[in-house]
């Protein structure tokens, strides 16, 4: 992605920028975790990502082709193997039909398999770890986490290379958060697929994810690999928000000491976008967009980060 910039148009208001103008690269085989506050547009990058949001600028390119917004024109096959999975298994699954035919509709759609339909079912199902006879069920007769396994069945159906799946485990029981957060991943590795992982939990996040992006109002605030990310961050909204966990609370809710609210999308403040609640803004932050400051493999957009004493902190791997 880059500089993609998402308004909402709301009548008679300004419209939302809820995404401000992000970089992001998500390299082949990688999971990729995206954090943030509710309301940072973690989701609208998700969709801008797979085509599902016009873009009021920018560009989002997928193995060197462009997304275009799903509806101007039909998907490339080249696009269909960038695939969403969503929070809710039950909004995206049609409750009439039976798990087999809704797979088998998705193997149609994407063109992949033409040998055996009834196979590549059964395939799908196995892949996500339930039994061939889930293919005669419909969707309400199984579990929250089950369902969730058969968006993923159909996801997989067009053999993607990069799934973008949003809040996958927000609304699944705490044991089959963890089942559905390791299937995800086990399958990046077993078929060498791409993963955006997005999710509150940062303690997840911090489990699955080779690289985090930190959101903050419309932005990619910070991104490098996750464990440096977590013993060194170098932006104080990061510090924050990994400092805030483990915690009590609803997921999502503010960091406890950050004060103030997440200001209005539509009147973001001036400067850098987190300065009134930063605990050390000088007088630059409020008037300049800070730059990107990097470190290999990392980057960070504030104006204090300094890699040198930073990374001072991670300690040395010990064989
Ligand atoms: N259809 C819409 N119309 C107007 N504003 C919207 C719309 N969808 C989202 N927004 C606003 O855009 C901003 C980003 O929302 P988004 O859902 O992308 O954030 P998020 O980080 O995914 O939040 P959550 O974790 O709560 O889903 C928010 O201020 C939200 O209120």
């Amino acid at each position: 992605m880059r500089d993609v910039v998402v308004d909402y148009k709301r009548a008679g208001q300004p419209p939302v920028r809820a995404v401000a103008g992000v970089d992001l690269d998500v390299p082949e085989g990688t999971v990729v975790g995206l954090v943030g506050e509710t309301g940072c547009g973690k989701s609208t990058l998700a969709r801008a990502m797979v085509g599902l949001v016009p873009l009021a600028s920018g560009t989002v390119t997928f193995d060197g082709a462009e997304v275009a917004p799903i509806g101007r024109r039909s998907r490339s096959p080249e696009l269909r193997r960038l695939q969403m999975v969503f929070q809710d298994p039950a909004s995206s699954l049609n409750p009439r039909r039976k798990v087999g035919v809704q797979l088998q509709t998705a193997v149609d759609l994407s063109g992949s398999d033409r040998g055996d339909r009834g196979a590549r079912v059964r395939e799908l199902l196995d892949l996500v770890g339930l039994p061939a006879a889930a293919a005669e069920r419909f969707p309400h007769e199984f579990s929250g986490g089950q369902r969730q396994r058969i968006s993923i069945a159909r996801a997989l159906a067009a053999r993607p290379r990069l799934i973008v799946a949003d809040e996958p485990i927000a609304a699944l029981d705490a044991s089959a958060q963890a089942q559905i957060a390791n299937l995800l991943v086990e399958l990046s590795r077993e078929l060498s697929l791409s993963l955006v992982f997005i999710s509150h939990d940062l303690s997840i996040v911090r489990q699955v994810a080779d690289v985090t992006a930190v959101m903050y109002l419309g932005k990619v605030v910070e991104s490098a690999p996750t464990r440096p990310l977590w013993e060194a961050p170098g932006h104080p909204y990061t510090r924050a928000l990994t400092g805030a966990v483990p915690r009590v609370g609803r997921p999502g809710d503010l960091p406890a000491e950050l004060p103030g609210d997440v200001p209005d999308p539509a009147q973001p403040p001036s400067g850098c976008r987190f300065h009134p609640r930063c605990p050390v803004a000088v007088e630059r932050c409020r008037t300049e967009d800070p730059v990107a400051v990097t470190a290999p493999g990392r980057v960070s957009y504030c104006w204090l980060t300094d890699w040198s004493t930073t990374t001072e902190r991670i300690p040395v791997e010990r064989p």
